[in-house]
């Protein structure tokens, strides 16, 4: 393999020493979520959403409990304004919901933003971004950093001239990850102090690895050096964008929230240009799973999950965390046999089932598929099949012997035995059902 071709991110980016405290850190409470599906995850998808998946998706965002939601950019096609356009003139977004909409910093595409959200009712933040790292700016932007904080800062007056009162500000930094971080901090002034960021009315910064490059640690430690050096950091909700290049988003992610972030943006199930943008259903059911309230109502995940499928036209992993259609299944006899011990131990409301993080029935499962048989299997998980199914009960003995027929037969199938086959082969071997 050319490894040679590649530096690690130390050799790409200085990355500041630090009095690191996130390691010590819990993680105690949900952040602010920002689902971008209808813009980052659109703008990855072969065949965009038409206006109906996109209103389907959107009502799906509200009603499990999102209070903000990215919903467009606005200037890049016909079908995104239009969608920005119905949202600002109909009654679908609640009042508790903001949406953002979003644009590059070039004059025309903010104007034709601004257009977009013309007499929406509630509240919008416009979303402006422009790629900041070494490489953006010498080969795609061609500009200076001098003279791309000039575009930066004519953007964020363009929008601020524009806009009305019930308007926020965010800029991302793209490719933050990669970008010196006194430069950073120099836009960060630029874009607060433009924009007037106070308490009352924070600018959100945003903060992306939009091509995730490093570990997570050193993700957290750009974080934490922003959370502790940003101007006028009380004005400021500090948000992560992490993408999920090198398969590590949701630590990073996490790590981030440690190190100070207050706000995530991802999508659903992790759609998203390349490997895609962190998974925020992963990343609330995280919290879920250690006694964090995620604040976003996944427990109906197949009929989420139905929804995301439809409107991205792309099939869910089944080993995808939490919501895939193997993650809640045994089929190894040793990891059946605990299960089986594990639920019939249950006493009161904690869950602590072995192999099995989160109890399905909180996402909207039953207990049917935990345990499932093929010659991988033991006696415990087939006795458990019969049990559940059918009520057949089996002395130990019987377990024992049984459990050897299914062996010769899902030996000789090589395939996966239903309790329905499970059933027959125990009325042929013992006559009868007990
Ligand atoms: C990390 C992210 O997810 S960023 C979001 C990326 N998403 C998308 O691009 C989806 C929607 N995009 C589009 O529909 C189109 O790209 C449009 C409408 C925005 C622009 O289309 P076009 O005008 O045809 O330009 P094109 O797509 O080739 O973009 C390249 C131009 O934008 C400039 N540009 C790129 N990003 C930015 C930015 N953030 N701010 C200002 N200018 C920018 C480039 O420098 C280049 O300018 P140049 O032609 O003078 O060299
Ligand atoms: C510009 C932003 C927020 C983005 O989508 C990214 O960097 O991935």
């Amino acid at each position: 393999m050319p490894s040679h071709r590649y530096r690690d991110v130390f050799a790409r980016v200085p990355v500041e020493p630090l009095a690191r405290t996130w390691p010590d850190r819990r993680l105690t409470r949900a952040p602010l979520w920002v689902p971008v599906d209808l813009r980052d995850g659109n703008q990855a998808l072969a065949e965009p959403m038409d206006p109906e998946r996109k209103r389907r998706f959107f009502e799906l965002m509200v009603a499990i409990g999102y209070k903000e939601i990215e919903v467009g950019y606005p200037s890049a096609s016909q079908t995104d304004f239009d969608f920005v356009r119905l949202l600002a003139t109909s009654e679908l977004v609640p009042d508790e919901v903001t949406i953002v909409v979003f644009t590059p910093a070039r004059p025309e595409l903010i104007a034709r933003t601004l257009e977009s959200i013309q007499g929406i009712r509630g509240q919008v933040v416009v979303h402006m971004y422009a790629a900041t790292a070494p490489v953006w700016r010498d080969v795609v932007l061609r500009r200076t950093r001098d003279e791309l904080a000039e575009l930066v800062r004519a953007g964020a007056e363009q929008v601020l001239r524009s806009a009305g009162e019930s308007v926020r500000f965010q800029f991302s930094p793209e490719v933050f990850n990669l970008t010196e971080p006194d430069y950073i901090l120099e836009l960060a002034d630029q874009v607060t102090k433009v924009w007037d960021a106070r308490p009352e009315r924070p600018v959100i910064l945003n903060l992306p690895a939009t091509v995730e490059v490093a570990t997570p640690n050193v993700y957290a430690d750009q974080i934490e050096y922003m959370d502790q050096n940003l101007p006028r950091r009380d004005g400021v909700i500090l948000s992560v964008h992490p993408h999920n290049d090198r398969g590590t988003g949701i630590a990073c992610a996490e790590l981030a929230v440690l190190a100070g972030a207050q706000r995530v943006e991802g999508c659903i199930f992790g759609n998203g240009e390349r490997t895609g943008n962190v998974d925020l259903a992963t990343l609330a059911l995280n919290l879920h799973t250690q006694g964090v309230d995620p604040m976003i109502d996944f427990s109906d995940l197949d009929r989420i999950r139905e929804t995301v499928e439809y409107c991205t036209r792309m099939p869910i992993h089944p080993r995808h965390p939490y919501v895939g259609e193997l993650v809640h299944t045994a089929f190894s006899g040793t990891h059946q046999d605990a299960i089986r011990k594990g639920l019939a131990a249950r006493t009161g409301e904690r869950w602590e089932v072995p192999y099995l993080p989160i109890d399905p029935a909180d996402v909207g499962r039953g207990y049917e598929a935990v345990v499932r048989v093929n010659s991988q299997s033991g006696k415990g998980g087939i006795a458990h099949v019969l049990e559940t199914a059918y009520g057949v009960q089996m002395s130990a003995a019987e377990q024992v012997s049984f459990a050897r027929h299914v062996q010769r037969h899902t030996d000789a199938t090589g395939r996966e035995a239903s309790a329905a086959e499970l059933k027959t082969l125990y009325e042929e071997v013992y006559g009868c059902s007990n």
